[in-house]
């Protein structure tokens, strides 16, 4: 039998979970994104399950970081909801959206490294900040995350002294000091040659898989995408909704959007069938 609606984008189609099923670790409904009165997307809506990696995709300017800002509690909705678990976020009181949060590691496009620390002490400051350890078990702490990143050794490097790629992982390794359960990145490999840009991806899913992430990425790269998304919202810049979502994958073959399938060829298709 045919689905009626199997040719409709899967993410953005909200539901409820059934008795006994969990909800999706994230669900986006109805968000309208605004600054000012000028409207960025509305009504975007999709479902992250866990362990997914869910890329938000779209022209640049259509409003890819915003969303991501407004799923870290960043800029409030101008309408909609964001909720974790089941639990709305947008309706939370601050001091619950701090627990909340407590659960998300956060790695923007500069790494945001702090330069006049050591990569250790940079690393060690969300566990001082969040945690009552003391500084031998910091210490400790500290040290598997750089070596889960690649930098064992490094701990007592600047960040003016590593490498780009390695200044990526550094803040890797400091988005996930206390163990998040979501990962957002904007931008992960932006700035990075393709080969370290690659050992990035690679990273992301080894993190993904060894703390049972899920993990959210702003992506422009389309190696990087197909690499490691299994999801993903795709926000279009001209009618200011999300239109599609879904594998993308199968959205670069079967999406119903022209303008999709030519993002994810890079316009290629567009020059073979005119
Ligand atoms: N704080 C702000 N105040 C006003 N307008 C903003 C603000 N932040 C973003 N915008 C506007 O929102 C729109 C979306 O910006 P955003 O950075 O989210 O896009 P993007 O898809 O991430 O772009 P890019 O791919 O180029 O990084 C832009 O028109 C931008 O000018």
């Amino acid at each position: 039998m045919t689905d009626p609606g199997a040719d409709r984008p899967r993410t953005t189609e909200p539901r409820t979970a059934a008795p006994g099923e969990a909800a999706p670790r994230i669900t986006v409904e109805g968000l309208t994104m605004a600054f000012d009165g000028f409207v960025v997307q509305r009504d975007v809506g999709f479902q992250v399950p866990i362990g997914d990696i869910f890329v938000i995709m779209g022209a640049s300017g259509c409003g890819k970081s915003t969303l991501l800002k407004h799923m870290i509690g960043l800029v409030e909705p101008a309408a909609g909801d964001i909720r974790y678990d089941g639990e709305s976020f947008t309706a939370a009181d601050l001091e619950r959206r701090a627990v909340m949060s407590r659960r998300f590691g956060v790695l923007f496009q500069s790494g945001a490294l702090w330069s006049s620390m050591t990569l250790a002490e940079n690393v060690s400051v969300p566990l001082s900040q969040y945690t009552k350890l003391g500084p031998a078990e910091i210490d400790e702490l500290v040290s598997l995350k750089l070596a889960l990143v690649g930098l064992a050794g490094f701990e007592d490097f600047y960040p003016s002294e590593i490498s780009g790629g390695m200044r990526k992982r550094a803040g890797l390794a400091r988005a996930i000091a206390l163990d998040p359960d979501i990962l957002f990145f904007d931008e992960p490999s932006a700035g990075l040659d393709p080969l370290s840009s690659r050992r990035l991806d690679d990273l992301i899913l080894e993190l993904r898989d060894s703390l049972g992430a899920t993990v959210v990425i702003v992506s422009h790269e389309l190696a990087s995408i197909f690499a490691i998304a299994n999801n993903s919202v795709f926000l279009d810049a001209e009618s200011r909704t999300a239109i599609d979502g879904g594998d993308p994958r199968h959205l670069r073959e079967h999406s119903r959007h022209r303008s999709v399938r030519d993002f994810l060829s890079r316009g290629e298709l567009e020059e073979a069938q005119p």
